[in-house]
């Protein structure tokens, strides 16, 4: 069966930085996919070359067999995103926001307006009302750009960091609708350096370290007997502090 995304040697250099070091990546469609990785690992910037944000020095990624790069416009249908940031068209309500997305799609005008109805509900955005998405808060913004990643029921997900910033209760709604959606025949992939909620929900996990992927497999195999807390520290590198530092707070 054809990989939901598949990534092969991305590399990525910034100056002299070398963000991502040559990642290869099997996403099976169906899973539910952690990419966990401390600050500056190169998350971002392999998701973003992944759907066709940022262009590669090097290498390729297919959505469900399309060419992100070479058939951009196929690749993109199957595609819903939350990138990092969500540089949102914020001077619009939640439900204009929406309708825009929509119109961007070429959808059907009744049918974004009954999704975005929903989602806005399912989501709790529906009290925000007139609100502009500028005025929202910053886990609200979340919400509100995992809406518009939804809108066009896409096969594959890639969310950056889909729970930073946002309130546990707003966390369990995301985790509830991405259970579902997944549930339903999708394929989710996002970053994260929580464990917990990648040890709650994934299937499979990727560990990112300096641009590259240095453990991967099914939960279960990434894990072994231990936590995966315990997997995490061991690949990145434990902590370096001796205890004296500090000794003036
Ligand atoms: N536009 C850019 N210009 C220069 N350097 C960059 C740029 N984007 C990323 N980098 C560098 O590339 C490396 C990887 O960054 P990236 O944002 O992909 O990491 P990340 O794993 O998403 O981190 P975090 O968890 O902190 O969001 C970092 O060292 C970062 O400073």
């Amino acid at each position: 069966m054809t990989d939901a995304l598949a990534l092969r040697g991305l590399v990525k250099r910034f100056d002299t930085k070398v963000a991502v070091a040559g990642v290869d990546l099997d996403v099976p469609a169906g899973s539910f996919y952690g990419l966990l990785g401390p600050n500056g690992a190169g998350k971002t910037t392999t998701l973003s070359m992944a759907v066709g944000l940022l262009r590669p020095d090097a290498g390729a990624a297919w959505v469900l067999g399309h060419d992100v790069w070479a058939d951009p416009v196929r690749a993109k249908a199957l595609l819903g995103v939350l990138p990092d940031g969500v540089r949102l068209f914020d001077r619009l309500s939640g439900a204009e926001l929406l309708a825009y997305h929509g119109l961007l799609r070429g959808m059907d005008q009744a049918v974004v307006e009954q999704r975005a109805k929903e989602l806005l509900d399912v989501l709790a955005l529906a009290d925000a009302g007139r609100t502009l998405v500028v005025d929202y808060s910053a886990g609200m913004k979340k919400k509100i750009g995992l809406a518009c990643a939804l809108l066009h029921a896409p096969r594959l997900l890639v969310l950056d960091e889909p729970f930073e910033a946002v309130d546990p209760v707003s966390a369990a709604l995301i985790r509830d609708i991405l259970h579902r959606y997944v549930a339903g025949g999708g394929t989710v992939i996002f970053s994260s350096h929580v464990m917990e909620v990648v040890e709650r929900l994934c299937t499979h996990v990727a560990i990112l370290a300096e641009g590259a992927i240095k453990r991967v497999g099914t939960l279960a195999d990434v894990r072994g007997e231990r936590s995966l807390e315990d997997v995490f520290v061991e690949v990145v590198g434990g902590r370096t502090a001796t205890g004296e530092e500090l000794a003036w707070l």
